[in-house]
């Protein structure tokens, strides 16, 4: 394998839960990079029927040969990721009669990831969880930082808990068989890092659009390696968001009432975020932070990722409100939005105006 190729680490650094994130080519099939982080030998994967047939066997085959190994297949989807789910993880770990030492292995995209988070968060009060990301989307931002969880009919994760996983593994490989509109998905995070933090990256990711859309291994290790240490210094600083975490919530105001009113699965997270960004970023202008081109600047890397820039049609302003009421970082009856002061840098409006809110969900375009 040429050096720059070479598996790179980071870690999230947390006391005592600190945690390598290994990046790599070919990882899936190699038990050196799992071995260290089981628990004991009760070992149950977690996947869904798309991944199954692609990966499930290569990851089996790379683990060491005197475990007991398990397996959950789940139904794919975002529909999918509620508390029904978990319980077939919780039923399949009795069934088997595994306990406190077993390791839970999340194969799979954010979804999973969550779900399967979660069971661990909840399982005997608690399990270790190993993620294997197999998205960019998971790859970049949703296997990193412990917030597990899924949704509820009127809210994006709103039932669920922080739980650090002991490692993460991400298998470049596993990338070129995404489908584009995923990797667009995954791509609206990894625009959210240059955006809230390091306006270096942006101009990285504006000059390399077309390859990381192309697949280009060095292109999408590289931003995977730069939005991973990005997000592992912020959950560092602030695991379970009473600050700064909150800022990696761009867009997502907008983004998860567009999920959640569209019917979970209808848009992708990604898709979602991506027009929130832009939504973001419009509330910034309006409150004279951002300047029109700035706008414009934000809007083109967007839609250079593919993703939309448009809200949905059948969304009223009172439809957006309904669900922003309930975000979770409103304090009281207060809803908080995360916008820029400038590309490069958010912060939290703690008193958005009204009367500037709802003149912007009126407006704002729609598809
Ligand atoms: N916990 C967090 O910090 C965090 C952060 C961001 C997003 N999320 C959550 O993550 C979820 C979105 O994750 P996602 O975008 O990975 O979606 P996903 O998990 O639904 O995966 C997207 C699709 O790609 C398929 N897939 C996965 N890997 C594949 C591969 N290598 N090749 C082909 N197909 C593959 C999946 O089966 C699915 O159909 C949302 O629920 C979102 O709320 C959580
Ligand atoms: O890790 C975080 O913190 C994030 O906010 C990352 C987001 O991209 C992610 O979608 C997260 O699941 C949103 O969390 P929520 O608390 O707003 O549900
Ligand atoms: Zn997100």
């Amino acid at each position: 394998m040429p050096p720059s190729q070479a598996p790179r680490t980071l870690t999230v650094e947390l006391g005592e839960r600190s945690y390598p994130i290994h990046v790599g080519p070919g990882l899936l099939g190699d038990s050196r990079w799992i071995q260290p982080y089981l628990a004991g030998r009760q070992v149950m994967v977690v996947t869904n029927e798309t991944i199954a047939p692609l990966y499930l066997d290569r990851f089996k085959q790379g683990l060491p040969s005197d475990l007991d190994v398990r397996e959950v297949v789940l139904p794919d989807g975002e529909h999918t990721k509620t508390l029904e789910s978990v319980a077939c993880i919780w039923d399949a770990l009795l069934a088997a009669g595994f306990n406190r030492r077993c390791t839970l292995v999340a194969l799979g995209g954010g979804v999973i990831g969550d779900m399967v988070g979660y069971a661990a968060a909840s399982y005997q009060r608690g399990v270790a969880f190993i993620q294997v990301p197999t998205t960019l989307l998971s790859q970049v931002d949703s296997s990193v930082g412990g917030k597990t969880g899924v949704n509820h009919p009127r809210g994006k994760n709103m039932i669920g808990a922080f739980w650090q996983p002991r490692a993460v593994l991400v298998d470049t490989d596993t990338l070129s068989s995404l489908p584009s509109r995923e990797l667009s998905a995954g791509l609206a995070e990894v625009i959210k890092y240059g955006l809230i933090r390091d306006v270096g990256f942006l101009e990285w990711l504006e000059a390399r659009m077309t390859s990381l859309r192309e697949l280009q291994t060095d292109a999408l290790r590289e931003a995977i390696l730069r939005s991973c240490a990005i997000k592992a210094e912020v959950v560092a600083a602030d695991e379970t968001e009473q600050g700064v975490r909150a800022l990696l919530n761009l867009g997502h105001t907008f983004g998860h009432a567009i999920e959640a009113h569209q019917g979970y699965g209808a848009w992708l997270h990604g898709e979602a975020v991506g027009v929130g960004m832009a939504m973001a970023a419009e509330m910034s202008r309006r409150l004279d932070w951002l300047a029109p081109s700035d706008v414009s600047r934000i809007r083109a890397v967007i839609d250079a990722a593919g993703l939309p820039l448009s809200a949905p049609a059948s969304m009223t302003s009172d439809d957006f409100l309904a669900v922003m009421r309930l975000d979770k970082k409103n304090i009281d009856s207060r809803i908080r939005l995360v916008l820029l002061q400038t590309v490069g840098c958010a912060y939290v409006e703690e008193a958005v105006p009204n009367a500037s809110l709802e003149g912007l969900l009126v407006d704002y375009p729609r598809i």
